[in-house]
C-alpha cells in the first residue's frame, strides 16, 4: 500500500470511529428527551405554582433538542466525507522552524476527536488558502492571531470517491490545468456542482473577501460567477456564523429553475440552503392591490422579439431621467394631492389649518400616502388620553375614513396614469381594477413611485443580497433595491449577455445608487464551453475580452434546414443522451418552444424514450432543472448549462436582440452545440 492510501486508510477509520461515537451520543441524547419529556408529563400537575420549575425544564429540553440537532449535522458531514474526506493538502514549514506540517483539505473539519487538532481542514479555514493562492515557495496565510508566514515544500490535489483513491498529482507541475481539465471534460452533474478542490487563486480572492460590503463581480460567460458567489456565501456563513444564518442571505434569481439548478450546492459545503426570490413576482405582489396582473420580463422580451421596430418605452421608463421626472412628479403632489379640511368626530375636532400643520411639520420626513396616517394616529392618541377610553375598531375606521378623504386620490394607478399624462406619455387604459394589467415597461417606474409615497419596509432580516445577471436590472430596479436593502452585497453578471439590444454596463450607474463603497473585480478566463465553443459564441458577439480554457472538443456544426420539423428530426439524430446527461433544444420565443417541445415529444415516445423522467418543456412557471433533454426559451436557460445544445432559429432572426439571444444560447453548452437555421426565406 503507497503512502496516499495508507493515509486515506487511517482518516477513514478514525471518521468510522468519531461516527460511531456520534451514533452514541444521538441515541443517548433521544433517550434523555424522551426521559424529560416523560418526566413533565408525570409531574407538570405537582410542579411550584410559580412556573420556575417548568421554565427550567423547558430550558433543559431545548439545550438537549439543541445538542442533538448539532451531533445530526456533525453526523451529515462526517458521512459525506466518508465518501471522499479530503481533497488537497499542502506541506508547510513555519518560519524560524524546521519540520513541515501537513495540512490536508476537505469540505469540513475533522478531528478524531471534538476539540482536537483537525486532521483535515475546512477549505475555508485561514491555513487552507495556502492551497488555492500558492503554488511552491514562500507563502502565507492571516490566522485570527496575524499573519503566518513559511514555505510550502509540497502540494498535493487527490481525487478520492466513496472511499477510494481515484488519483494523487503532486502539485510543482502545473497539474492544476490538468486536473481542472478533467473535471471540466466531465459531463455536467445535472446541477451547478461545487469547486471546491479546483477553485482558482483569481475566484479565491473574491470567494473569501470580507472587506467589501458591495462586491461586483464582473466576468464573461462561464468564468464561475454563479458558482463563486455561492462558495463566497459558504464561506461568509462559516466565518460570521454569529452575524450571519442562511436565511439572512438571499438571491434575486433569474429564472424560475435557477433555484432548483443552485440547490445542492450549499447543502454539499454543509450549509443550510439559501432563499431566492424572482423580481418580477416580488413586484407583482407589491402591486396586486392596485393591478390585477403585471407583466414579467418574459413578456417584454417576447414582444420585443416579434415587434422588433416597436419596443415601445421600455428603455426609456427605466432611466435615469423617467426616474428624475417621477421624483419631480411625487414633490408636486406634496401640494397637488392635498384637500384639507376642518375635522369633526364625536368631540374630535381639528381644524383644517391644525391638520396641514401636523401635515407638513409635525411629519415632513413620511412619505405622502403613509403620513395622513401618522397625524390620525396622534390627532387620536391626543383625544384618547383627553378621554380617558380608546376608540373602538368601527369608531377607528370611521376615522381613518375621514381623514383618507383629504387625499384628492390615493389611487396609485390613477396618480401614475395622471403623471405619464403630463409628461407626454400615453396614459393607462381607464379600467377597474379587476382588468388592470400592467405593461412591463410600467411595472418598476410604478413600484418605484409606489415607495416614494408609502413607507417601504426595509427588509432588516436579509443582511446579505446575491444579485445574480446584474445586467438585466435597470436603473430605476437598481434604485427600488437600494430602498428596499441596505445590506452587503454580491452582484454578478457579464454585459455580453444582456437580454436587450444594447450591451449594458450597469457599473455606469450603480455606484450612484448603491454608493462608493463598491469593489468591482474582473474575472476573465472562461471554463464552462470547449474552445470550439467559446470562440464560436465570441464570433456571434465581436469578441469579448474573454481568455479561454485550453479544453477541445467537436466543432460546432451549423447547418440550415428549410423547415423547423427538418431541423427538430436533425436534432433527434444528434442528441446523445447516452453519452451526456443533460441537452438543450434553445428556441427564441414561448411559441416556438412549445411548437418544438410537442414535436419532439411525440417522436421520442415513438422510440420508446422515458419523457415523463427525461423531457421537459422549460417555461416561467417551471420550477424543476431536470436530467434529459430540456426544451426552451434563451431567455429561460440564462444562467444554466447543458452538456449538449442544439440552437434552432429562423434565418429572418437578425436583431441585435437576436444576436444577443445566440450568444447566450451558444454560451450554455458545455461540450457540444449545434446552431441550426431555418431559412424562411426573406
Ligand atoms: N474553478 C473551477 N473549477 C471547476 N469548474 C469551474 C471552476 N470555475 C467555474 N467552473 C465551471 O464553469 C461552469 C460555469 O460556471 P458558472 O455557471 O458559475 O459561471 P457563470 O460565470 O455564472 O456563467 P454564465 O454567466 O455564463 O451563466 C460551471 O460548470 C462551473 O462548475
Amino acid at each position: 500500500m503507497d503512502q496516499s492510501t495508507e493515509h486515506l486508510e487511517y482518516v477513514l477509520g478514525c471518521l468510522r470511529e468519531r461516527l460511531a461515537k456520534i451514533e452514541e451520543n444521538i441515541a443517548q441524547g433521544e433517550k434523555e428527551i424522551e426521559g424529560m419529556h416523560e418526566y413533565y408529563w408525570e409531574n407538570y400537575t405537582e410542579m411550584d405554582q410559580y412556573g420556575y420549575e417548568d421554565f427550567d425544564n423547558q430550558q433543559a429540553l431545548l439545550g438537549q433538542i439543541n445538542a442533538n440537532q448539532e451531533q445530526l449535522l456533525l453526523r451529515q458531514r462526517f458521512l459525506r466525507m466518508m465518501d471522499s474526506p479530503y481533497f488537497g493538502r499542502v506541506d508547510f514549514v513555519y518560519e524560524g522552524e524546521e519540520e513541515p506540517e501537513t495540512f490536508y483539505i476537505g469540505i469540513g473539519n475533522f478531528s478524531r476527536e471534538a476539540g482536537k487538532v483537525p486532521m483535515v481542514y475546512d477549505w475555508r479555514a485561514p491555513v487552507s488558502g495556502l492551497f488555492y493562492d500558492y503554488d511552491k515557495g514562500q507563502a502565507y496565510y492571516d490566522a485570527p492571531g496575524g499573519r503566518m508566514e513559511g514555505e510550502i515544500l509540497s502540494k498535493w490535489q487527490y481525487k478520492i470517491r466513496g472511499g477510494k483513491l481515484v488519483y494523487a498529482f503532486e502539485n510543482d507541475v502545473k497539474i492544476d490545468d490538468d486536473v481542472l481539465g478533467r473535471e471540466l471534460g466531465n459531463c455536467s452533474d445535472v446541477k451547478l456542482k461545487n469547486i471546491i478542490s479546483t477553485i482558482q487563486k483569481e475566484q479565491n480572492a473574491i470567494i473569501r473577501n470580507t472587506k467589501d460590503r458591495i462586491l461586483v463581480i464582473q466576468g464573461a460567460a462561464g468564468s464561475g460567477k454563479t458558482s463563486i458567489a455561492l462558495h463566497r456565501i459558504a464561506y461568509l456563513l462559516y466565518h460570521d456564523r454569529k452575524y450571519l444564518k442562511s436565511s439572512n442571505v438571499l438571491v434575486l434569481s433569474p429564472n424560475s429553475v435557477f433555484s432548483d439548478y443552485i440547490s445542492h450546492i450549499l447543502p454539499e459545503l454543509g450549509e443550510e440552503n439559501i432563499r431566492e426570490m424572482s423580481f418580477d413576482i416580488f413586484a407583482y405582489h407589491q402591486l396586486k392591490d392596485v393591478v390585477h396582473d403585471c407583466e414579467e420580463r418574459c413578456d417584454q422580451i417576447e414582444k420585443e422579439l416579434k415587434f422588433p421596430e416597436d419596443v415601445g418605452l421600455f428603455a426609456e421608463k427605466q432611466s435615469k431621467e423617467f426616474a428624475v421626472k417621477l421624483n419631480k412628479y411625487a414633490l408636486e403632489l406634496e401640494y397637488g394631492l392635498m384637500e384639507f379640511s376642518d375635522f369633526k368626530f364625536k368631540k374630535m375636532e381639528k381644524t383644517e389649518e391644525e391638520i396641514a400643520g401636523l401635515f407638513y411639520s409635525r411629519f415632513p420626513d413620511i412619505p405622502l400616502l403613509s403620513r395622513m396616517d401618522a397625524v390620525m394616529e396622534y390627532v387620536t392618541d391626543e383625544y384618547e388620553t383627553l378621554a380617558g377610553r380608546d376608540f373602538e375598531e368601527d369608531e377607528k375606521l370611521c376615522v381613518r375614513e375621514k381623514f383618507m378623504e383629504m387625499y384628492e386620490n390615493r389611487d396609485l394607478y390613477v396618480l401614475y396614469s395622471r403623471f405619464l399624462e403630463e409628461s407626454g406619455y400615453p396614459s393607462l387604459p381607464r379600467v377597474p381594477r379587476e382588468e388592470r394589467r400592467l405593461a412591463y415597461e410600467d411595472v418598476y417606474p410604478m413600484l418605484y413611485l409606489k415607495y416614494m409615497l408609502c413607507t417601504c419596509a426595509e427588509n432588516r432580516n436579509i443582511k446579505h443580497l446575491v444579485i445574480d445577471e446584474m445586467q438585466d436590472y435597470s436603473y430605476i430596479q437598481y434604485e427600488i433595491l437600494a430602498k428596499l436593502f441596505s445590506c452587503r452585497m454580491t452582484v454578478l453578471g457579464d454585459r455580453a449577455q444582456t437580454m436587450e439590444g444594447v450591451q449594458r454596463n450597469v457599473m455606469d450607474f450603480l455606484p450612484q445608487v448603491l454608493g462608493k463603497d463598491i469593489r468591482c473585480l474582473s474575472l476573465r478566463k472562461s471554463y464552462r464551453n470547449t474552445i470550439e465553443i467559446a470562440e464560436y459564441a465570441e464570433r456571434i458577439v465581436g469578441g469579448t475580452d474573454a481568455e479561454l480554457f485550453e479544453r477541445h472538443g467537436a466543432p460546432v456544426r451549423e447547418v440550415i434546414f428549410s423547415t423547423v420539423e427538418e431541423a427538430l428530426q436533425e436534432v433527434l439524430v444528434q442528441l446523445d443522451l447516452e453519452k451526456f446527461e443533460t441537452a438543450a433544444v434553445l428556441v427564441m420565443t414561448q411559441d416556438a418552444a412549445d411548437f418544438a417541445a410537442g414535436y419532439l415529444k411525440c417522436r421520442l415516445e415513438e422510440n420508446g424514450f422515458d419523457t415523463e423522467k427525461r423531457f421537459a418543456c422549460m417555461d416561467r412557471n417551471s420550477t424543476i432543472f431536470c436530467k434529459g433533454l430540456t426544451v426552451t426559451t434563451f431567455y429561460h436557460a440564462k444562467g444554466l448549462e447543458f452538456d449538449q445544445v442544439f440552437t434552432v432559429y429562423k434565418n429572418t432572426d437578425r436583431t441585435p436582440l437576436h444576436r444577443q439571444a445566440k450568444y447566450i444560447c451558444a454560451t450554455r453548452a458545455l461540450h457540444e452545440l449545434c446552431m441550426f437555421e431555418v431559412d424562411f426565406g426573406g
